[in-house]
């Protein structure tokens, strides 16, 4: 053991330098200044014995220490060094464990380090492996523990640095490694003192590894006391959370409780509750509206056929509304899909006895022909057709009805086991669990079974036609629908198809859109409150075909396919939702643009439009009745004379149905109530006391009230004739005729066809919004016309072009209202007379009209639309129509008598027929002759 004189640094409480590790400590100023001294003397750094005090009250220093290298001294800076007294700093590194063989007061020396006598122990002697191995496993384990829990990233990796030094640390080094560890890492400030005075090499990886087990247990326990901290901490949160919860459900509840429910009787209500005589707030009246529509739709549900699909769904749902909170987006969006759900009326519902009642009824055919007599005049066919519909409905539904009972009487053998299996799965589906379990509590053994509770008796789907009412606006077709639905004694809904483009507004929008809802079959189903109206697809001409919001033809399909109407999908409801019952009656103005496969479900009824004398009986009988109800007078405030009526419709309204009739009619019952009105303030008189009383008041001198409404008054009235100034127009000119036409509303009417001849190189031009077909029948006419130019004695030899000799002229064709897409060969013929009335100069007279498609070899075809056509005619005051021969069976049958006795209507089957008819006998020259070779072709 050498020994060697040191002077002496003690270490303050807790303070300890182990060999290998680095310190820095404050130094008084007398210390600081004999040390900075100290190491300017020196040629070499200076070494001092740090020796720690062993405790806070300890009088001397510990007995062990280490030799240290003084590395810095650094003085404080003057100024502050003298105003506030601030310490020397002095880093020491620690070299050797050195012994004090005497006891040192550490007072001594507050002035300044003393030397004192150190001893170095001599032989530390060479580790053994096994000790080696078990520190550095000890201490690996305790670096990675150290990392696993290191608060940072540069921790974590300073601790893997000495893990990976430890793991390749020589035996022979290991001792340093322990020194430098045990220095470094957070150890005791009582096992550093002990592992200080440790000299033996083996011991003191001994005593390293029992330290660094110990901090490793220490640093365990440590981690799991920190995680069940914070368990126990999330723990009191959800528990916070959950009594929060608990306190707003049974505040609800509270809540729901107080408000009085009709359907638990005993229960105070809010006004009771809170004491007689308290005032009642419009508050409190919410609160109650609220539960009541809460309870409303509580009973619908269990109302609702059991077991059936709506009735599970409505369960689920009603079970989440409870758990949502009022005031969530959630609720109501549920609340609202439940109050469809519960709206529509299922098929168990019980509501379509009554027209059943109806049908049952001997009487019922005969009932239902007076209610479309009383509804509409004329049209025999039309309802001849409907008695039959009614009358082929009212047998499957009488036969669907038996069929219905035999299953019933059958399923009522099973009733007893049905009923049992029924309070089984009834109490699955118990809507909530609060007052169910009175409705759906089981029977005890050897009470008697009550007996089953009968179930509505659900109809079989009646696979009845779907009739398609065709014709143009104002002819009937809905009200002949309302009229069905009287008869039947059902709900009448119309919907109107109409530019509808999205497939949502049939089949409606899935719940997961933002303000979705249900198409509008299932809202007449709703309005119709019964399973079994009829209900009116209005316009389905109108209804777009696919495109990008979908296809509502296709939609429209499935709803009136008896084959899969009886589960039809709406994408808002979501169960599907039975339509066999339902009565479907389609109108539409045209066929041409109904989809295919949408006719091919459809039973077609035409109504062509009216005539003028069945104009004037619906207005007498119906329009005006209605229209004079409608504005407060009566027939003996008004009297309107048939020429007056035949003038409002010949001159006001050219239409095939009567709407623009009923309209007139309408503004004259007005202008009339107006005047009298103002007659009875004139003379005093109460305007609803009887009109002898009122007239019986009128002094000689006051203006007179007439009640009889004259022609003249018309234009005052209804204002300037529309029709009155074509009349004029319609002209006999050359190279001018007048063609049968159907709109695409329906309605049939007078078309001219005008032609003149311009300057040009002999080729036909055609305006006015001409398709394909009539283009090419146009170019047929004339080629027509230029083959028999000589026989019109249009040309002097067969050769000759009319239209390039004498001169080149083209010949320009125009069909007015350009604006209207014009197509189809049936003005064939009329352009043919306007070819040869402009070639010859003859003109057609202006009460002459024609249709008629012609081939090139100068045959006249049938056309469509006959009927149309002539009450068209009829209606633009055409006395005589020519039509094709083969078209004769259609106006036999369709064209009103009425009409045929007024016109004279001509049948041709060759162009050389119409000229005939056109232009009168002999009027246009026939080289006739000809006529034999033409035959012979
Ligand atoms: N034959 C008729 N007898 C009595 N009133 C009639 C008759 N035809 C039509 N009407 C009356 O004419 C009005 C128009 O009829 P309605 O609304 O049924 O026409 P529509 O054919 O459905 O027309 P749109 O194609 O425009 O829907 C109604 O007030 C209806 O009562």
């Amino acid at each position: 053991m050498s020994s060697q004189a040191l002077p002496v640094i003690p270490l303050t409480y807790p303070l300890i330098l182990l060999p290998t590790a680095r310190i820095t400590i404050p130094v008084s100023n007398a210390a600081g200044e004999l040390l900075l001294e100290l190491v300017q003397e020196a040629d070499t750094p200076p070494v001092v014995a740090a020796v720690p005090i062993p405790s806070a009250d300890s009088s001397t220093l510990h007995n062990w220490g280490t030799a240290a290298r003084i590395v810095r001294v650094v003085r404080p800076p003057r100024s502050l060094a003298r105003d506030t007294q601030r310490p020397y700093l002095l880093t020491l590194l620690g070299l050797a464990r050195i012994h004090l063989p005497e006891p040192v007061n550490p007072r001594e020396k507050i002035e300044g380090p003393a030397e004192r006598i150190v001893e170095y122990p001599i032989s530390e002697g060479a580790p053994s492996a096994e000790a080696a191995a078990t520190f550095k496993a000890a201490a690996i384990k305790l670096l990675d523990r150290l990392s696993r829990d290191a608060p940072n990233d540069s921790k974590r990796d300073f601790y893997v640095k000495l893990s990976n030094m430890v793991d390749e640390v020589t035996t022979q080094r290991s001792p340093w490694l322990a020194d430098m560890l045990a220095a470094s890492l957070n150890v005791e400030y009582a096992d550093k003192l002990d592992f200080l005075s440790v000299v033996r090499a083996d011991d003191r990886l001994k005593r390293a590894t029992a330290i660094f087990v110990k901090q490793t247990s220490i640093s365990e326990v440590s981690k799991k006391i920190a995680q069940s901290i914070d368990e126990s901490l999330s723990k009191q949160q959800k528990e916070f959370f959950l009594r929060q919860q608990l306190a707003a459900i049974q505040r609800e509840l509270r809540n729901l409780r107080s408000a009085p429910v009709p359907s638990r009787p005993g229960t105070p209500d809010a006004a009771e509750s809170r004491g007689p005589g308290a005032p009642v707030s419009e508050l409190d009246d919410e609160e109650q509206a609220e539960a009541n529509e809460m309870s409303d739709i509580r009973a619908k549900i269990e109302a609702m056929a059991k077991n059936s699909e709506e009735r599970k769904i409505a369960v689920r749902e009603w079970r989440r509304l409870r758990r949502t909170p009022a005031t969530s987006v959630e609720h109501g969006v549920i609340r609202n899909y439940l109050e469809w759900l519960t709206a529509v009326p299922w098929p168990g519902s019980a509501q379509t006895t009554a027209s059943l009642e109806a049908l049952r009824d001997r009487n019922f055919l005969s009932k239902a022909r007076a209610q479309l007599d009383a509804d509409h005049y004329g049209l025999e066919k039309i309802k001849k057709r409907l008695i039959e519909y009614l009358a082929v409905v009212r047998l499957k539904e009488l036969q669907a009805e038996k069929e219905g009972q035999s299953v019933v009487l059958e399923g009522e053998k099973n009733a007893a086991q049905a009923q049992q299996q029924d309070i089984q799965t009834s109490k699955e589906q118990q809507v909530d669990g609060r007052d169910d379990s009175k409705a759906l509590v089981p029977v005890p053994k050897g009470l008697p079974m009550p007996s089953p509770v009968p179930k509505p008796s659900t109809r079989k789907s009646v696979k009845g036609p779907i009739l398609l009412f065709v014709g143009p606006p104002g002819t009937g077709k809905t009200s002949l629908g309302q009229s069905i639905a009287r008869a039947l004694d059902r709900p009448f809904q119309r919907i109107s198809l109409g530019g509808v483009r999205d497939e949502g507004e049939i089949r409606g929008h899935r719940r997961t859109y933002v303000a979705s809802g249900p198409g509008n079959i299932v809202q007449a189903l709703r309005k119709a409150g019964r399973p079994d109206p009829v209900i009116l697809l209005d316009e389905i001409d109108k209804i777009s075909h696919s495109n990008f919001h979908g296809d509502p033809a296709a939609a429209l399909l499935e709803v009136l396919d008896p084959e899969q109407n009886h589960s039809f999908h709406d994408h808002y409801i979501n169960v599907p939702v039975d339509l066999s019952q339902v009565l479907f009656i389609c109108t539409s103005n045209t066929l041409e643009t109904i989809a295919a496969p949408l006719l091919d479900r459809c039973e077609v009824v035409h109504l062509s439009g009216y005539t003028y004398d069945e104009k004037m009986h619906i207005a007498r009988r119906f329009l005006l009745p209605k229209q004079l109800q409608a504005n407060g007078l009566t027939a003996d405030h008004l009297s309107i004379d048939d020429s007056v009526l035949m003038h409002i419709a010949t001159h006001y309204t050219r239409e095939a149905g009567v709407r623009s009739l009923e309209r007139a009619i309408g503004a004259v019952v007005r202008y009339k109530a107006v005047e009298w009105a103002e007659y009875c303030d004139g003379i005093g008189a109460d305007p609803n006391a009887d009109l002898s009383d009122v007239l019986a008041r009128q002094a000689p001198s006051d203006k007179e009230y007439r009640k009889a409404v004259s022609e003249d008054e018309l234009e005052t009235i209804l204002g300037i004739a529309r029709w009155d100034e074509d009349e004029r127009e319609r002209e006999e000119r050359r190279g001018l005729v007048y063609g049968l036409v159907v709109t695409g509303m329906g309605e049939g009417g007078v078309l001219p066809v005008e032609t003149i001849m311009v300057p040009g190189v002999g080729k036909l031009k055609l305006t006015g919004s001409l398709g394909e077909v009539i283009k090419e029948s146009a170019e047929l006419a004339l080629s027509w016309v230029k083959r028999h130019a000589y026989d019109l004695y249009i040309t002097k030899t067969r050769a000759q072009d009319p239209l390039k000799n004498p001169d080149p002229v083209d010949v320009h064709l125009h069909l007015p209202s350009g604006a209207v897409k014009k197509d189809g060969p049936s003005a064939g013929i009329a352009m043919t007379c306007a070819f040869v009335s402009l070639l010859t100069g003859v003109c057609v007279p202006s009460n002459i009209a024609m249709t008629g498609e012609v081939t090139l070899r100068g045959r006249v075809g049938p056309v469509g639309g006959i009927k149309e056509k002539v009450l068209g005619a009829h209606r633009a005051q055409i006395t005589k129509v020519i039509l094709p021969w083969s078209n004769r069976k259609d106006v036999e049958h369709d064209v009103p008598k009425e009409v045929r006795a007024q016109m004279q209507i001509v049948y041709v089957r060759t162009v050389e027929e119409v000229l005939e008819a056109a232009f009168g006998k002999g009027v246009v020259g026939w080289r006739r002759s000809d006529v034999l070779v033409e035959s012979r072709l």
